[in-house]
């Protein structure tokens, strides 16, 4: 694959909105954490999207059909159709809410593509990235969460949870693959990624995510130049103010 050189930009950079991308393993704890963080956004009235990949379109829905519970898919069709989904989610759902100064919360973006069909698939961390960043013109999280989990226990939750589809029925060392793929990526940028042990409570999780979005969500705000929508201000404010009585009230 020829590489398409990309600039990657966070989505601070260029829109009044943030953006934040949760990631890790099957059956973390990423829906969970990103529906408590989503909750507390709406409680403070803030403007945010709650989205996923795949599937967070309805383009995306029919992909997302094929690619866990259709026939086999060889890995680089598997590559292509996460692209094309995220392609079309970042086009017509992310960017849009972005503009408008949302906080936009993804279960899963493009770290999933590199720690899954990269790494655990073995096409190559680097050409998948590459087909990421083109896909999505570039754009990339200000803030990605990765929930850190033992591949068992993860294992043990999601099987608990009932129905499998293609990718958690994979073998125990695509799993343990993961896991090592995504801590990699998050030790080769720290800046974006905050780590969180996710082999603990769920309200102890909770904690330490809604504090890494504050973090992000103040920088964000210090960013804002004067020529920014004061109500993405207001907003962002009133979030960090519902996040600091949330833990007052110690949960
Ligand atoms: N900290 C936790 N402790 C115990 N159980 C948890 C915890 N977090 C989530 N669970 C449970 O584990 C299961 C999987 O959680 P969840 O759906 O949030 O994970 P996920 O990372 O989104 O999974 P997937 O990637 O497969 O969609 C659910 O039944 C959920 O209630
Ligand atoms: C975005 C993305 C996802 N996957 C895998 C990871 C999961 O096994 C499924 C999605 O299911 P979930 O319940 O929504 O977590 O798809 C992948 O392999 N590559 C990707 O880019």
């Amino acid at each position: 694959m020829t590489h398409v050189p990309h600039d990657p930009r966070t989505a601070s950079a260029g829109y009044p909105g943030v953006l934040i991308s949760f990631e890790g393993g099957d059956g973390v704890g990423k829906t969970t954490q990103i529906r408590i963080l989503a909750d507390l956004l709406a409680a403070a009235g803030v403007d945010h999207l709650l989205t996923r990949e795949p599937g967070g379109t309805r383009l995306g829905a029919s992909i997302r059909e094929l690619l866990l519970h259709g026939e086999e898919v060889c890995a680089r069709a598997e590559a292509l159709l996460y692209a094309a989904d995220r392609a079309h989610h970042a086009a017509t759902l992310i960017r849009p809410a972005l503009e408008r100064g949302a906080v936009v919360l993804t279960d899963r973006y493009l770290d999933s593509s590199i720690a899954y069909q990269g790494a655990a698939r073995s096409l190559g961390p680097e050409d998948v990235r590459s087909l990421s960043l083109w896909a999505t013109d570039g754009l990339v999280p200000d803030l990605t969460i990765l929930l850190d989990a033992d591949p068992a226990l993860a294992a043990q939750r999601t099987a608990a949870r009932g129905a499998t589809d293609r990718l958690e029925r994979e073998p125990d060392a695509f799993h343990s693959s993961l896991r090592t793929a995504f801590l990699d990526l998050a030790a080769s940028e720290p800046a974006r990624f905050v780590v969180i042990d996710a082999d603990r409570p769920v309200d102890q999780v909770a904690d330490e995510v809604i504090e890494a979005a504050v973090g992000a969500v103040r920088a964000h705000g210090a960013r804002l130049t004067s020529g920014a929508r004061q109500s993405v201000l207001m907003g962002l404010e009133a979030f960090v103010a519902a996040a600091d009585a949330h833990r007052r009230r110690g949960r």
